[in-house]
């Protein structure tokens, strides 16, 4: 008997990222993946990119479908609401893309690749490891506080990745199952942060493979002041929040 492919969701929040959003779901179409859907989790945005998702859901050459809610709500909160969607509709992996172009879709085999083919719980698209890069028209205070935030996580919550605040990640259904994902608080950074701790916590590795960061060309990042307070905040919340982190066994 054949055997079905797995499926693959890509859970893409979006805020007003009407030019981005087509180009991305263009992208990954060429990827040609078999069984590979597309989720977005619009926060109904002003600019209109919940009417552009709903006509990909039309014309798109790859399945894709639509989780509309009612106001912005933070990146976390979608990314939530999307993977719990995502488990609810049969996702066997998860990959987790924001839709600003900022990640290369190309990386999408490598890293279900790494994830399918070793004993990682979840693959980050790393910036930070060899091979892998940011552009270098990245503003010079989001490189510095993209450091400093990857230093001060791993000194407080010692999750031993090199790109803790990565938010490319492609995931086994059963490792947000085993993290309950529907749980998890934070937004921005600090969602990033907190799903990591809650795998390590548990005693599951995490894999980084390389790539490169581009710049979004369209459209402004929604990072806020609030958004780094929280970032902040979060890691001693965690750290102290009773349970104490497991080391990541992924070293090496
Ligand atoms: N639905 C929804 N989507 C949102 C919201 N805020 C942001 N997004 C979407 O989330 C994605 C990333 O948002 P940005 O605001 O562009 O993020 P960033 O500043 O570039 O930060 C990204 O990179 C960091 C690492 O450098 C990550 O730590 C961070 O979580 C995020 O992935 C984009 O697709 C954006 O439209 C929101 O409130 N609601």
């Amino acid at each position: 008997m054949e055997s079905v492919a797995p499926k693959v969701t890509v859970v893409v929040p979006t805020y007003n990222e009407r030019d981005n959003l087509p180009k991305l779901v263009e992208f990954l179409a060429a990827l040609h993946i078999p069984n590979m859907h597309v989720l977005v989790v619009d926060d109904n945005s002003p600019d209109g990119t919940g009417d552009v998702a709903e006509k990909l859901a039309i014309d798109a050459p790859i399945p894709v479908g639509v989780l509309h809610r009612t106001v912005k709500d933070g990146l976390g909160r979608a990314y939530v609401a999307g993977m719990t969607r995502a488990l609810d509709e049969g996702a066997d992996i998860v990959i987790q893309m924001d839709a600003d172009l900022s990640h290369p879709s190309e990386a999408i085999p490598r890293m279900v690749e790494t994830l399918t083919q070793t004993d990682a719980a979840v693959v980050l698209g790393s910036r930070y490891v060899a091979g892998g890069a940011v552009a270098s028209d990245w503003p010079w205070h989001r490189k510095a506080l993209s450091a400093w935030a990857n230093f001060y996580v791993n000194a407080i919550l010692r999750l031993r990745v090199k790109d803790a605040t990565a938010g490319f990640k492609a995931w086994h259904a059963d490792t947000l199952r085993a993290i309950d994902v529907h749980g998890v608080q934070s937004n921005g950074y600090a969602f990033q942060v907190e799903m990591n701790y809650r795998t390590v916590q548990r005693g599951m590795r995490i894999a980084e493979v390389p790539i490169r960061f581009e710049e979004r060309t369209d459209g402004v990042s929604k990072m806020s002041l609030g958004v780094q307070m929280e970032s902040a905040l979060v890691p001693w919340k965690l750290r102290f929040s009773g349970r104490g982190a497991k080391q990541n066994r992924a070293r090496g």
